[in-house]
């Protein structure tokens, strides 16, 4: 695959000047971060994906996402289990119509249809990914049951009341502003039906006074396209906001739970290494220039993550269900 490292649907002597477009918006506006303007966060947030989609599949596969570990069982394993227990909250019978919200390359979306028996409708706003999403899909066999979008979560073109559940695996965290993806989640929803989303947020431990916190913060909102970081306090509040009844709230990563940060520090020589690969492959003009610059941004985000973990001060997955009442 790192042969055919692209730039999503930039064209090849784009991917520079889309990283350097990227990086530049971290460095002005208030707190030294223009993604503070709200408008401009999706256009963005389908640049990342353009840059970070390929190396994403080559290094972690077609799930998007964390997990936690699970003693004995294999990565692949962990995930798909944590995306099956998403859509067993749902409570959804065979053929019923499910929405996945900001649904990456599809990874959550084949696993869940192959397991619950739903139909399942994606909505990714990138472009390169609704391509690769299908293309994953008919080769798995699922293309009659998986249906990809390329659109908004913002402003879905989807009618009201026309899902039987809904879910976001880790892609909320992209919405400037929760309140607008929930009140869409919402309005789509049928009456009497869930929704179930893993959060990414500050937890409990998280004390803005403290530098060495907000340097962890910065540098996950940083290398992973976050218009800023919600605390864990937040999201039930702004769920209740746009009508929804909250029935559970936890963070997942809580032990009993195994470390989900594990798989990241466990693979850093392979990171390193992979670096030297994208670093010779670009001089040799097989891999678009810029991707070595990607490719250092994503290892310094997973040092970060691994520290927001360590710490115990961020999770990828703060679960809430809710409802959306009769
Ligand atoms: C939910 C989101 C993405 C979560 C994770 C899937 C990704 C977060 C950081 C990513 C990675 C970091 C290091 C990369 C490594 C340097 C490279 O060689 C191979 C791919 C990585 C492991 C990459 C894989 C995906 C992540 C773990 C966000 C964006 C909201
Ligand atoms: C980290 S990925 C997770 C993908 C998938 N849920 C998974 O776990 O594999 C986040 C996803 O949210 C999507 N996304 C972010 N902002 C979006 C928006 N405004 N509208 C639609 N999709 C969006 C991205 O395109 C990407 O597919």
């Amino acid at each position: 695959m790192a042969v055919q490292l692209s730039g999503g649907s930039l064209p090849k002597e784009k991917v520079q000047e889309g990283y350097d477009r990227y990086s530049s918006f971290f460095e002005r506006g208030p707190n030294g971060n223009e993604m503070d303007s709200s408008d401009k966060v999706p256009a963005l947030v389908d640049t990342f994906y353009d840059l970070v989609t390929d190396i994403y599949e080559w290094g972690w596969g077609q799930s998007f996402h964390f997990s936690p570990r699970i003693p004995g069982k294999s990565n692949r394993d962990a995930t798909r289990i944590h995306e099956e227990m998403a859509v067993n909250l749902l409570n959804v019978e065979p053929g019923a119509r499910v929405l996945d919200v900001g649904c990456g390359v599809g990874g959550p979306m084949r696993a869940i249809a192959a397991h619950s028996g739903a139909n399942v409708v994606g909505i990714t706003i990138n472009e390169y990914q609704v391509e690769r999403a299908r293309a994953h899909n008919k080769k798995a066999g699922l293309d009659s049951m998986c249906e990809v979008v390329c659109g908004n979560f913002l402003k879905m073109p989807f009618d009201d009341n026309s899902f039987e559940g809904a879910y976001s695996i880790e892609a909320t965290c992209h919405a400037p502003k929760l309140e607008e993806v929930y009140g869409e989640i919402f309005r789509v929803l049928k009456p009497g039906s869930f929704y179930v989303s893993y959060e990414w947020v500050t937890t409990e431990l998280y004390n803005s006074d403290d530098p060495e916190h907000v340097e962890i913060v910065r540098g996950i909102e940083r290398g992973d396209a976050l218009p800023g970081l919600r605390s864990y306090k937040d999201i039930a509040k702004i769920a209740t906001k746009v009508g929804f009844e909250v029935i559970k709230e936890s963070n997942l990563a809580k032990p009993p739970a195994e470390p989900w940060w594990t798989r990241l520090k466990m693979g850093r020589i392979a990171y390193w290494r992979n670096h030297v690969v994208v670093t010779i492959l670009s001089w040799l003009g097989i891999a678009p220039k810029g991707v070595v610059d990607v490719h250092g941004m994503l290892l310094v985000t997973a040092d970060y993550l691994a520290k927001g973990g360590d710490t115990g001060i961020f999770t990828p997955m703060h679960m809430i269900l809710c409802r959306k009442p009769e």
